[in-house]
Formats: C-alpha cells, sequence, structure tokens
C-alpha cells in the first residue's frame, strides 16, 4: 500500500515537472514583452535615451543610419549658419567686425549655390569657420534661448573641417548628439533582468502627439521626458508658448489619463548638463517670478521637479519616481532604465504559473 501511494506521489511530482517545463518553453508565458513608453515634448531628449539603448543593447546603429545622420549633420552646419546670421539681426545682433561682416552677407548671397552642391569646397569651409568664431555670432548663440536652433550645435562647428570631409563617418557620440526630430515610431527591443521589454519612442512635437494613442494600451512603464533646461525657451510649434509650460500641460494631460491610472510612471528630466550652464548666465526667477530661492543647480531643479510631480493625480494607485540625467551620458540613462525596472519588478514579480 505504502509502495503505491509512494509510485503515485512520484508520477504526479514527474507531472508536475513535464508541465512546469511544459509553460517554461511557451513563449507566450515567459517570453511576455512588456512594454515601455517614452513621452514628451519635442527635443526633451526621448530619441537620445533610445540612440543609449540601441547603443547599449543592439550594437549601435545600422549603416542605413549613419549614412542618414552623416547627410542630416553635413546639410545643418550650411543652415544653421545661415539661422545664426539672421537671426541675429532680427534680435539686433549685428556683426560688428568690418571683414567678416562681409563675409556673412557674400554667405547668404551664395547659400543658395553652396546648398546645391553635396560637398563643401574650402572656401565655405573657411567662411564658416572664421563666422562660428565672429564675437557676434557667438553672442547669437549665446543668446539661443531666443532663436530656434539645435542644442548641441557648437559641438559640430567646434570641429568643422572632421563634419564637411567628404569621407567622414558619424561615431555614436557624433549621432547621440544630433537631433532628428522623430515622426512615427521607433521600437527597440532588449532584455533586463530575465524580461522581455520593448521601449516605444514617439515624436514629441504637437502635430506627432495624435499618434501617441495607438500605443496607450499594455503599457508596463510610462516615461515621461522633460528637458529641465528648457524654461528660458519658446516652444517651436507656437513661439508665444514657454517650452516648459508646454511640457507641464503634457506631462499632467498624458500621466492622469484614464489609461495610465494604475501604469507606473517615471518622470525623467534630461539636460542637466545644459541647465548647470544655462544658470551660470540666466537668473530663473526671471521666467518663474514665483521663485524665491538661489539660482543653483540643486534648488532650481528640485522646484522644477515639484511643478511636474504635483500634476500627477492618484499616486496611490501606481508607482511615481523621478530622475535627472544627462541623457547624452549612455551611463545615465543605463542606470536609470535598470533601476525603474527593477523597483516594477519587485512590485509585480514575473510568475510562471
Ligand atoms: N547636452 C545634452 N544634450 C541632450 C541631452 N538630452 C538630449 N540632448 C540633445 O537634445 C536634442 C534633442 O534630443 P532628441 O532626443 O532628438 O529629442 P526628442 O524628444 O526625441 O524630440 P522629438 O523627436 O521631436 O520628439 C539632441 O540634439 C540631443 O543630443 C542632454 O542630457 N544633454
Ligand atoms: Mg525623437
Amino acid at each position: 500500500m505504502g509502495n503505491n501511494n509512494q509510485k503515485k506521489l512520484k508520477r504526479k511530482e514527474m507531472l508536475k515537472n513535464k508541465r512546469i517545463e511544459e509553460l517554461l518553453n511557451d513563449e507566450n508565458t515567459v517570453d511576455q514583452t512588456n512594454k515601455i513608453l517614452l513621452c514628451g515634448t519635442g527635443d526633451s531628449g526621448k530619441s537620445t535615451m533610445i540612440k543609449q539603448m540601441r547603443i547599449l543593447y543592439c550594437d549601435g546603429f545600422p549603416s542605413e543610419q549613419v549614412q542618414l545622420y552623416k547627410n542630416a549633420i553635413q546639410k545643418s552646419l550650411r543652415i544653421n549658419m545661415k539661422m545664426l546670421i539672421q537671426n541675429g539681426k532680427a534680435l539686433g545682433i549685428h556683426i560688428n567686425d568690418k571683414v567678416n561682416r562681409q563675409l556673412s552677407e557674400e554667405y547668404l548671397e551664395n547659400f543658395e549655390t553652396y546648398k546645391k552642391s553635396q560637398v563643401y569646397c574650402k572656401k565655405e569651409i573657411d567662411t564658416l569657420k572664421q563666422l562660428w568664431q565672429d564675437h557676434s555670432i557667438q553672442t547669437v548663440w549665446n543668446n539661443r534661448c531666443e532663436i530656434q536652433v539645435p542644442e548641441n550645435l557648437d559641438y559640430y562647428f567646434n570641429k568643422i573641417e572632421k563634419f564637411c570631409n567628404p569621407n567622414f563617418k558619424p561615431t555614436n557620440e557624433d549621432i547621440v548628439l544630433f537631433r532628428i526630430p522623430t515622426t512615427g515610431i521607433v521600437k527597440i527591443n532588449f532584455h533586463s533582468q530575465d524580461t522581455k521589454w520593448e521601449i516605444i519612442d514617439v515624436g514629441g512635437q504637437r502635430s506627432e502627439r495624435r499618434k501617441w494613442i495607438h500605443h496607450f494600451e499594455d503599457v508596463n512603464l510610462v516615461f515621461f521626458i522633460v528637458a529641465i533646461n528648457e524654461f528660458n525657451k519658446k516652444l517651436y510649434e507656437d513661439e508665444t508658448i514657454n517650452r516648459m509650460n508646454e511640457s507641464i500641460t503634457l506631462c499632467k494631460n498624458i500621466l492622469n489619463n484614464k489609461y495610465f491610472k494604475k501604469t507606473d510612471c517615471s518622470l525623467v528630466f534630461t539636460k542637466t548638463d545644459l541647465l548647470k550652464r544655462s544658470l551660470e548666465k540666466t537668473e530663473f526667477n526671471m521666467y518663474y517670478p514665483k521663485y524665491n530661492r538661489e539660482n543653483n543647480f540643486e534648488q532650481v531643479s528640485e522646484y522644477i521637479q515639484k511643478l511636474f510631480i504635483k500634476t500627477i493625480k492618484k499616486k496611490n494607485k501606481r508607482q511615481v519616481s523621478s530622475h535627472m540625467i544627462c541623457a547624452t551620458e549612455k551611463e545615465e540613462v543605463e542606470n536609470i532604465i535598470n533601476l525603474t525596472i527593477r523597483k516594477y519588478l519587485e512590485r509585480k514579480p514575473v510568475s510562471v504559473f
């Protein structure tokens, strides 16, 4: 009798083990993909995070992407010098140096001819180099919060010969620092802490936001990305609107959306390096008059975080976290992704049964 019972138990154990193996081999059960959605206004740093993920988890950029960035970087130098000259005039910053003023006039006159050429001739490179070093052009660049120019333009102008060389091949850093506004949706798959993840990047400009809704379902984590240095900038789509105010309104609308009632969310403040730089020259309370603390990074960044956090309702049903990073630093992106996933998994352990 005892032997029979033992046999039955053994058989039960074997069946259980077989079932576990079946479950483990069933992709639908174990390989369930978790979803992270990146939201935020244009230029906030969503794609920069995605690029870092590509470098960290997907062996970097495919050759078509590298070529796309090469072309875009090369084109942008011309266009942005034109912008600096023209916007300088509009801001009342005229080129004082006689030689450089003449050079800038000639550059604008010949711009269309230059633009037609794929390659930069020596004369154009020398002109761009000299104009970039001009004191008045540097004044325009230092007042860039008044105009719409790319964030890291100095990186490219400071090494202009490299970028104008027809044989130049963009490095990861060249790609991470350059912005191509996202249109449509970009997805990346990766593994973290024995779980499968998909991270979704969307375009943040107003015209792109209506596409977001198609990706709201089954989201495990929402990251709302904010460029923490944009307190003194105007929205590209409507220059009467302050960029940070636009971001606060969007944060309120997205993170309180019914789809995300129970979804953990992370506020990710990027561009900490640029905020530090900008507070050296700008008083934060000129833009937020209610602010009455020190004009330093620690206190201003804490105040900005609170402006966003207080818009998020019903925190009891979900975890809300806030992080500050320089998104152009790969390790900082990696750390917050890992940390957020770990916190998520701790709260909701993945169970096979
Ligand atoms: N210096 C610095 N630059 C950053 C940082 N984060 C992003 N950038 C730069 O900011 C620019 C905009 O970044 P993107 O990631 O393309 O912005 P986005 O949110 O994807 O913009 P859309 O696609 O229009 O929604 C790029 O030139 C980035 O290199 C940061 O922390 N520090
Ligand atoms: Mg983008």
